[in-house]
């Protein structure tokens, strides 16, 4: 089939090689680390301590639970929002609307949770099911990818990620053709982004806390401060939902398997290891060492949050006094490039912040074990060829005007390292 993209277009992820390796290599490094945080020795680089059957691995049940759990989200989410945003331009100048009610589906789901569970709906089961809501996840998820990479055959050419549309079939499906694949308002990505897996993420937790409640009397602290950490950027996350509009996954890459896997699967079921490990591995954390861990997770947030609203804020007023101050460069789009506050540090402080919350996410599992690090190291590669991209994207957009930022800002994401 010819090439649809551009012929420059270059093709990313180690093109359809790479990505044939990543459809099999990202579902087997989660079941990989769901078996392993389970086992005794919880070894990372070792071998798993069994290769679970068909019959450990398929429930109905399991099924029926992820598809009520996928329509609960999805009916949530066409509720009445407090708000309507508008995404940024598109290809043929028109502007998608989003509805940002997203921390009000947390809170609703928190309030039916709660309501099930006094009368009697088993959260502490949940831990117990993980493997099998984890296949159920994934073969959903490749189906979904299909009907995906379908419908992208009937879309307009404008509709089209710049990315993803290569002509190979392995390589398309990977990345997602079409831009923004909706029905009627319901827009499959944007839900997918926040919805059912970052929400999953923290019930998923929860459960494991109220596992390890159940089995040993009380949550452990690590538990407590795993569980605190990761519901806070959670709800960071929806409470600033708007800003996910902006991110490179919503304004430029495709919807397909990488999205979809990675919002519905790889989300809730690994982002969740350092809490599946502490039930099977207890750790001892005395209340100093908790401390100084929250201290590391404020200051992370801190970063975070700063550098992610100077940037929102600047690029939706840039007048607006918080922001008005600070040094910035022209661009020949029309656009202002920061250059000092958080920008002018590294030229991805928001990175930095998250990685710095990554690290506060595993301290409290101990240093006996490097399985509970597997985040912050994943993390590190994610965002270390995430910024790469970035960087190809924005020196296409501003050309001089980027080559002066970088001149201006040398770091990227590490101060004086790298
Ligand atoms: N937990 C997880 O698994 C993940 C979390 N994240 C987090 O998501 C957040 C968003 O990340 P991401 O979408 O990758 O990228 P960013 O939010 O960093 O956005 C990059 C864009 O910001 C704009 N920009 C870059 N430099 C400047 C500057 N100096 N002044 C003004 N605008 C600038 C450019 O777009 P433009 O000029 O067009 O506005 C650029 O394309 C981050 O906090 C990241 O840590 C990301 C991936 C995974
Ligand atoms: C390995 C693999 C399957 C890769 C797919 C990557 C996805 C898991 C991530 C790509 C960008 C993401 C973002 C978030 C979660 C992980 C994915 C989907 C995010 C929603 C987490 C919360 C943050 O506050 C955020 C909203 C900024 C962030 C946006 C990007």
């Amino acid at each position: 089939m010819a090439s649809l993209q551009g012929p420059r277009a270059p093709l990313e992820f180690g093109g359809p090689l790479g990505t044939a390796a990543l459809l099999l290599l990202l579902p087997a490094t989660m079941f990989h680390l769901l078996l392993v945080a389970r086992s005794g020795p919880a070894r990372l680089l070792g071998p798993p301590p069994y290769l679970p059957g068909l019959e450990v691995l398929w429930s109905p049940r399991a099924l029926l639970l992820l598809l009520t759990w996928l329509g609960l989200q999805a009916a949530l989410y066409l509720l009445p929002a407090r708000k309507v945003a508008e995404g940024q331009e598109l290809k043929d100048k028109s502007r998608l609307c989003y509805p940002i009610n997203g921390f009000q589906a947390l809170v609703l789901t928190a309030l039916l949770v709660g309501l099930g569970v006094s009368v009697g709906l088993p959260l502490g089961a949940l831990p117990e099911m993980l493997l099998p809501l984890a296949f159920a996840a994934t073969i959903t998820t490749f189906i979904f990818s299909f009907l995906l990479y379908m419908k992208a055959q009937v879309a307009p050419a404008s509709a089209l990620a710049p990315g993803g549309n290569s002509g190979n079939l392995i390589y398309d499906f990977f990345l997602g053709r079409e831009l923004n694949p909706r029905i009627c308002s319901f827009d499959f990505k944007y839900f997918c982004e926040l919805r059912p897996g970052l929400i999953g993420w923290v019930f998923i937790n929860l459960a494991l806390l109220v596992q390890e409640a159940e089995q040993r009397g009380s949550p452990s602290l690590a538990m407590w401060l795993v569980n605190g950490f990761q519901l806070l950027y959670v709800g960071d996350a929806l409470w600033h939902e708007e800003a996910v509009l902006t991110t490179m996954d919503i304004t430029h890459d495709g919807f397909g398997f990488m999205l979809a896997f990675g919002d519905l699967a790889w989300v809730p079921f690994t982002y969740s290891l350092q809490a599946q490990f502490l039930l099977y591995h207890p750790q001892p954390l005395g209340l100093p060492m908790a401390a100084v861990i929250c201290l590391i997770n404020a200051i992370g947030y801190y970063i975070f949050r700063g550098a992610n609203s100077q940037k929102n804020t600047f690029r939706k007023n840039p007048s607006d006094p918080s922001v008005s101050g600070l040094e910035t460069i022209p661009t020949a789009t029309g656009r202002q490039l920061l250059v000092s506050g958080w920008w002018g540090m590294v030229r991805h402080p928001n990175y930095l912040g998250d990685l710095i919350m990554a690290l506060a996410w595993s301290l409290p599992c101990g240093v006996s074990h490097l399985l509970p690090y597997f985040y912050v190291l994943y993390f590190t590669a994610l965002l270390v060829h995430r910024e790469a991209r970035d960087e190809r994207q924005c020196l296409q957009k501003y050309g001089r005007a980027w080559h002066e930022y970088c001149r201006r800002v040398p770091y990227r994401i590490l101060p004086y390292i790298y």
